[in-house]
């Protein structure tokens, strides 16, 4: 019998997740998170895979020995060079480091994975799936800024898009929620974790997404500001004389909901407005302005690119399937566009993917959990499979 298990890989700008997911059955064998990484305890992300290794060790499934059919790594930035999930070898390897001053947080942490990986398992096929891939079918309009053309294709200026693992799952998990195919539903899916980002789905394929050459750009996230003037980081390099380092970790580690208001978690953030705090309740609504603002501006792309309307609005991570204040302020007031959401339904707390708008509504609201881990193992396991 060949090996029909998956160990997953996922690290975030601040975590690593992972998972060993029989693809017989799609069990869990194991799974875990190591988180805050960097805040003291756990150093880096080479100390959070020891760790990782430690306990798959102590559940008699360590890498060294565990039947596996392939390791799937989640690498946060393709490039161009991309699109697809890739068997790793040192010269895809060499490509994705390529590509770290262009996802900083995020591409050295997947490399630190990816080598060690490598390392304890050289026999094993290990398979990178990547953030971007699930954005290269926006159209060029929608890929490019207008900035100088020459510039621009010289230092691979351009919007790549992210957490598309998940915008991916979620679109179609919204879909079968539906009870429809995929490539009949528009969607817009609202991917609000420590990283936040928006996309517009038509049919199944990615037509516009918040997040650009970096994970920066668009939604308010938990440490990052998402859109602003750029003429902000000429005004904050020359008039405040901040070096451009600087700048980078403000707008990247201390903007967002922290920079507001001195906490990145909407749980605290909750806590604080319930006790009357003006700069939690600035923050949040800040936020959810944000969030409105990408959701009227998609209901217009997607009209346009597919000639019909929008079918549903699903919301996902950390923030999207926990925080029904968040849900409820995002939507607030647009019945113009066909969205009821039904309190009630908004505030059950749930596990499984839900609909929370009302009956009526033309446009349904969804609480879809994202699973970026089983579709990490399903494309990685798709491509040894039919090797
Ligand atoms: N019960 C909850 N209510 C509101 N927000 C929550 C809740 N649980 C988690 N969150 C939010 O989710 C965030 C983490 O989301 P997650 O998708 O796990 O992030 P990431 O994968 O980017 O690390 C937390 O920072 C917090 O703001
Ligand atoms: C791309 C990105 O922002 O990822 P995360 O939310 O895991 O930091
Ligand atoms: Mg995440």
């Amino acid at each position: 019998m060949k090996p029909t298990r998956v160990l997953v890989l996922n690290s975030g700008s601040s975590s690593v997740k992972y998972q060993l997911i029989d693809m017989a059955d799609k069990s869990r064998a194991a799974a875990g998170i190591v988180e805050r990484i960097g805040e003291g305890a756990v150093a880096d992300h080479r100390e959070a895979l020891r760790i990782v290794a430690r306990e798959l060790d102590g559940q008699g499934l360590g890498l060294e020995s565990a039947e596996l059919a392939a390791v799937g790594h989640r690498v946060v930035h393709g490039g161009t060079a991309f699109t697809e999930p890739t068997l790793v070898t040192d010269e895809v390897l060499e490509t994705i480091r390529g590509l770290v001053p262009l996802a900083p947080l995020h591409n050295p942490a997947n490399i630190a994975g990816l080598e060690v990986a490598r390392s304890l398992r050289p026999d094993l096929p290990q398979v990178a799936v990547f953030d971007t891939a699930f954005h290269a079918t926006m159209p060029e309009y929608a890929a490019r800024y207008a900035i100088h053309t020459a510039v621009a294709d010289k230092y691979g200026v351009r919007r790549y898009g992210f957490h598309g693992t998940s915008h991916a799952y979620v679109s179609r998990a919204t879909a079968r929620l539906l009870g429809k195919d995929p490539s009949e539903v528009n969607s817009v899916v609202l991917h609000l974790g420590n990283g936040a980002s928006a996309s517009a789905v038509a049919g199944g394929r990615c037509v516009e997404t918040s997040m650009g050459l970096t994970p920066l750009e668009g939604l308010v996230m938990g440490t990052r500001s998402g859109d602003l003037d750029a003429g902000i980081v000429f005004h904050l390099t020359r008039v405040a004389g901040m070096s451009t380092d600087a700048v980078d970790s403000l707008l990247n580690r201390r903007s967002g909901l922290l920079g507001l208001c001195g906490d990145n978690d909407m749980r605290e953030i909750g806590r604080r407005m319930a006790a009357g705090d003006a700069a939690a309740q600035l923050a949040f609504d800040v936020y959810t302005h944000r969030l409105r603002k990408y959701i009227g501006a998609y209901f217009a792309v997607l009209a346009a690119e597919t000639g019909g309307t929008v079918d549903a609005v699903a919301f996902t991570a950390g923030v999207g399937e926990n925080s029904a204040a968040v849900r409820q302020a995002a939507l607030q007031g647009l019945g113009a566009l066909g969205i009821e959401v039904d309190a009630v339904r908004n505030a059950v707390r749930d596990d499984s993917a839900r609909l929370i708008s009302t009956d009526g509504s033309r446009v349904a609201v969804a609480v879809v959990p994202t699973d970026e881990e089983l579709e990490i193992a399903q494309q990685a396991y798709a491509l040894v499979s039919s090797a």
